[in-house]
């Protein structure tokens, strides 16, 4: 990996060649292997690097870097760590074109959706940078001129694991809150985009952080087992599906580990007959075809008023079919591949199952074959939007993860709150009308962490995220995530004579 040509890179030309972990201030080699895995570049199905997973030794050696180091920055005042963080930031942005390049050719996300993620994570750390000099407790009076105070204080060594579809700005978004409030952190990517968080890593080393803060272990479902039932880790943050989700707090709950789960959802989008039909119709493809459709809030249940239904319907197909799908290195391109051969047959399959349940495709859903011969082993399909959907079918019901709209059309208000709100997921909503009483009543109502009015998929740092219901706890982002990174120490001081009791 040579940071300075990557900006000037070709689809099909970069190789990582150094190693993937990063522990005590460099790249290492692990120290022990737990089985290796290839990592691949998805708009050629090339591969990129071929790495070894870190078995137990190696995530010892991380954590133990990580205690060493937390032992400095905890001691550092708010403003040390604050200006460590502004300095690792703006590196962040000065670098963006490279960091972008890497993460768009290792996820397969177009480049300019790429600089938005790395955007969203330089102003992560911003955001924290500014919050970590004003941490503060408070200060209660007691009677007789006794009184207390509260500290808020680190947690420890944090470990971080990742999911693919936002490598660069998972590893920020988990990291700037945990360093601001003075722990270390050791992070796991996904074995399917190891690839960035070492850029993060480096960038964390040339701010100033001590050797060790962040560190980076490679690997799949083993090296994050390691990670969860370490007794040295404190905090588990974990990004990914369900299931997996569901492991990792069993796994945590034998340590009494507090954990952070950001999970998956199926989230609904409403479509008021009153909206602003363009606004609309944008919210709905940018609710579903970012990343390929591969976004944990996708608003992906399109419930459109039945007055607008066919407007609406022909429209967002025809924007649809402009979207433009190919090599994610260029500037025009808006649909890069999907990660992975196996993944892309998934999304198929859903596309399949729902023609078969009685979906009618009004376009794409099939495989696309761009016309650069150097793409023709990539994994790109065409976005789909699907209507005649009802609510027991599958593509309603579960997480595609994949640019694949269900449209369903519904009545009246109190209908669509019932039906949208008929899932085990809770993560994100969207609504949108040109009334506002009824937009604030709506989203009262909707069983989800993140509700948009009239925008969808926007992230505002400034903002909490996060799930309700199976989607997951925990926030990241705002100033509550603080509170997810911190604990609160009481001191109580007594200054009469103690009043004993025997
Ligand atoms: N809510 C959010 O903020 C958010 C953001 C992005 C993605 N997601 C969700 O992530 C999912 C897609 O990501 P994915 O396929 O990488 O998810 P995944 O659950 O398969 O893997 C996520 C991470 O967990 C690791 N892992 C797998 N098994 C493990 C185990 N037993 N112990 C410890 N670690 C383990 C993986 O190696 C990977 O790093 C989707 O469901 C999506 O909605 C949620
Ligand atoms: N852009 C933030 C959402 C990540 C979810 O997959």
């Amino acid at each position: 990996l040579q940071p300075s040509s990557v900006a000037a890179m070709s689809t099909g030309t970069f190789v990582v060649s150094q190693p993937l972990n990063y522990r005590g201030g460099a790249r290492v080699e692990p120290a022990d292997a737990s089985g290796t895995e290839k990592a691949f570049e998805p708009a050629t199905g090339r591969v990129i690097a071929t790495f070894t997973c870190s078995g137990e030794k190696e995530v010892n050696l991380a954590v133990q870097n990580a205690k060493a180091a937390f032992k400095i920055w905890s001691q550092k005042s708010g403003m040390e760590r604050c200006r460590i963080l502004l300095e690792a930031a703006r590196i962040i942005r000065e670098r963006e074109d490279e960091i972008a390049t890497v993460e768009c050719i290792n996820n397969g996300k177009s480049i300019f959706e790429a600089r938005l993620d790395i955007d969203t994570s330089w102003q992560c750390l911003e955001y924290y940078a500014g919050l970590a000099a004003s941490m503060a407790g408070e200060h209660i009076q007691l009677p007789g001129g006794s009184f207390g105070y509260t500290r808020r204080e680190p947690l420890g060594v944090c470990v971080g694991i990742g999911a693919w579809n936002y490598p660069f700005q998972i590893a920020s978004w988990k990291s700037a809150p945990a360093l601001a409030c003075g722990n270390a952190m050791v992070f796991k990517p996904s074995p399917f985009t190891p690839v960035s968080a070492l850029l993060l890593a480096e960038i964390y080393t040339e701010a100033g952080v001590p050797p060790g803060l962040f560190n980076v272990v490679q690997g799949g479902a083993a090296t994050g087992q390691f990670l969860c039932q370490h007794h040295d880790v404190a905090k588990v943050s974990f990004t990914g599906s369900v299931p997996t989700g569901m492991k990792i707090m069993e796994m945590s709950a034998k340590g009494i580990k507090p954990v952070t789960l950001e999970l998956g959802g199926k989230s609904p989008l409403i479509i008021f007959s009153d909206c602003d039909m363009n606004n609309a119709v944008k919210g709905a493809l940018m609710a579903n075809f970012l990343t390929q459709g591969q976004v944990c809030c996708n608003g992906t249940r399109v419930f459109v008023q039945k007055e607008i239904l066919d407007k609406f319907t022909e429209e967002v197909v025809k924007q649809t079919q402009r979207i433009k799908i190919g090599d994610p290195l260029l500037e025009d391109t808006r649909m890069g591949p999907l990660i992975n051969r196996p993944h892309l047959e998934r999304v198929l399959g859903f596309v399949k199952v729902a023609k078969e349940q009685g979906a009618k495709v009004l376009c794409g859903g099939d495989i696309y074959v761009p016309e650069d011969p150097k793409l023709k082993d990539g994994y790109y399909m065409r976005p789909c939007v699907l209507t005649n959907c009802r609510d027991d079918m599958t593509c309603v019901k579960e997480e595609i993860f994949g640019p694949v709209m269900s449209i369903l059309s519904f009545d009246t208000e109190a209908e669509v709150l019932e039906r949208a709100n008929d899932t085990t997921f809770g993560l994100a909503a969207g609504v949108f009308t040109r009334d506002i009483q009824r937009a604030h009543r709506v989203v009262a109502e909707l069983q989800a962490g993140t509700c948009f009015i009239n925008n969808y998929n926007v992230s505002p740092v400034e903002l909490p995220f996060g799930g309700y219901k199976k989607s997951g706890f925990g926030r990241e982002n705002g100033r509550v995530t603080i509170e997810y990174y911190s604990q609160l120490k009481t001191v109580c001081v007594e200054m009469g004579d103690v009043e004993s009791a025997f």
